[in-house]
């Protein structure tokens, strides 16, 4: 699903009335009409108590009318109104509609004092994508109130005050919504981290906006959702056999640390690829021996870390590395020897670059050239900014890495929530499966063995970290369901991936 900014949705919105031969109001109906049925999902069967706190656009129209279907399901409704010179047209029909129904509209300024009665819902109605300006100081009593109340917030479009597709200054007043109902597309700001605690979790509604006119309209923004991933999946063969699937190298682990290979191996096989081995420093042999039977294991001529990669490094499928796998000056070497013989090879194989390795790049500023174009980087925050420099906001950041993306043609994912992969072409794809109890040790040593498994089998660089990243957060999505967010481990991740495969293939979950 594409994401789009706010001018992009106004267009799509603009030529959907056309096309379709729709009002606005009716259009504003037709949204107000899934927000309704959405919040009855929300509150369930019991009847609810609402305050709907509007403003003077189409956000605040929206807010209007969905009082009104809220009331006539019966639920307690309280509309707030800001006192304003002029509002939109489809927000004075919609006010006209409550009077004839008698349905009481209270004013509301940004002086007012407000009682919230308890256990009701607030929705926020105050601003949408219109938001010309970050809110001024006069703004700031109205919206402390609301933040600091005990109430669940709901807000529509988008939490007001916060910009769709552009940075918002955090100190601007800006609403802190439990869940935003956003409308036809998920916004850029919705998937940032500065701004999660404004916008915790969303859930997009659909409004019937025109798909062939969405089609028209480009973005580098992508929303990675599971009919998307779908396409990206190989069929398996009935004659295949573990060759078919492709031979996965991990390379990783030092003393201390040999736990990121071993999770990264299994994870890799649990993923698919027919044949895994891993190359860790010689301490860790009978570990991972011991504790994963189906690996084959080379080891390092040193006890302690990696000081060289084997001849045989090129003869498999995929090679992910640096997982656990310490920064010590002769894995430094060793990496930067490999970039040497890779430059000398016609064909190799794909690459993945994960925590020590990234950090050993992002000390070597003047290796980045020698990165085989294709690879794929798997970094934390931390390391990106290592790898990048530091960013003022995720605007920035994201713009940042679209540009090194582009200029040394390589693939990074971004690890965190809505992980963003990030293309040589500057496609930004962020990934929508995932939950908060994912961020736990190991987690990104599973979602390197997922990716480089995929690039065994046969997947393009691209494909595997977008099917990969969905995966992985699916996994733990999964987990999340009978483990508590709290205690999910990156084993949990990787018990679950199995169910992961079956939920992707199955069109009816
Ligand atoms: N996406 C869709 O297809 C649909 C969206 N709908 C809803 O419409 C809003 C956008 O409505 P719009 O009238 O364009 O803007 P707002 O309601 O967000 O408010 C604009 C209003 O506020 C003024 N303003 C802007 N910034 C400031 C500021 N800093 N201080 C004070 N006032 C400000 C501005 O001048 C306008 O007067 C969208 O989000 C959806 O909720 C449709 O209902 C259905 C289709
Ligand atoms: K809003």
């Amino acid at each position: 699903m594409k994401i789009l900014s706010a001018a992009d949705i106004y267009k799509w919105e603009q030529a959907t009335l056309i096309s379709q031969n729709i009002s606005s109001v009716e259009l504003m109906e037709r949204a107000a009409e899934a927000l309704f049925q959405a919040i009855q999902q929300y509150v369930g069967e019991r009847q609810a108590s609402f305050v709907i706190l509007c403003g003077f656009g189409n956000n605040g129209g929206d807010g209007l009318a969905l009082g009104r279907m809220l009331h006539m399901a019966g639920h307690i409704v309280r509309i707030h109104l800001l006192e304003h010179t002029s509002y939109s047209a489809e927000n004075e029909i919609n006010q006209q509609r409550l009077h004839e129904m008698d349905i009481s509209i209270s004013s509301l300024s940004p002086e007012s004092i407000l009682e919230f009665p308890a256990k009701s819902i607030l929705i926020d109605a105050l601003f949408g994508y219109g938001l010309a300006r970050p809110l001024d100081d006069r703004w700031k009593p109205l919206l402390y109130q609301i933040n600091t109340a005990s109430n669940p917030v709901l807000s529509i479009d988008i939490p007001s005050g916060l910009f769709a597709d552009k940075p918002t200054p955090i100190e601007a007043p800006i609403i802190q919504a439990h869940l935003t109902y956003t409308f036809a597309c998920a916004k850029l700001s919705l998937l940032f981290p500065k701004y999660a605690s404004f916008t915790s979790n969303f859930q997009i509604l659909d409004i019937g906006l025109e798909k062939n006119i969405e089609n028209t309209l480009s973005t580098p923004y992508e929303y990675l959702q599971k009919e998307d991933v779908q396409l990206l999946i190989r069929p398996l063969q009935k004659f295949s056999h573990k060759g078919t699937f492709g031979h996965a190298y991990m390379v990783g682990g030092r003393y201390g640390s040999i736990g990121a290979a071993i999770l990264a191996s299994k994870a890799a096989l649990k993923t698919g690829c027919g044949l895994i081995t891993a190359y860790i420093p010689a301490c860790g042999y009978t570990i991972l021996q011991g504790a994963f039977p189906e690996a084959q294991v080379e080891t390092d001529p040193l006890d302690t870390h990696i000081s060289m990669f084997p001849k045989q490094i090129t003869d498999y499928d995929a090679i992910g590395m640096g997982m656990g796998m310490g920064t010590h000056p002769d894995t430094e070497i060793a990496l930067r020897q490999l970039f040497e013989r890779l430059k000398l090879m016609p064909s190799i194989p794909h690459l993945l670059f994960d925590a020590d390795a990234i950090n050993i790049l992002a000390k070597n500023p003047d290796w980045h050239v020698l990165i085989p174009p294709n690879s794929i980087l798997t970094p934390h925050p931390k390391e990106l900014e290592r790898l990048i420099g530091l960013w003022t906001d995720d605007f920035e950041k994201i713009a940042k890495v679209r540009d090194w993306c582009r200029r040394y043609q390589q693939i990074v994912v971004i690890k965190g929530a809505n992980t963003a992969i990030v293309l040589p072409n500057e496609m930004v794809h962020f990934n929508s499966t995932g939950n908060p109890g994912m961020a736990t040790g190991g987690s990104g040593d599973v979602l390197s063995g997922i990716i480089t498994s995929l690039l065994a089998q046969g997947h393009t660089p691209a494909d595997a970290a977008l099917l990969g990243v969905y995966l992985h957060g699916l996994a733990g999505d999964i987990a999340a369901t009978t483990i508590h967010e709290r205690s999910i481990t990156a084993t949990d991740i990787i018990a679950h991936l199995s169910s992961a495969w079956q939920h992707l293939q199955n069109p009816y979950l």
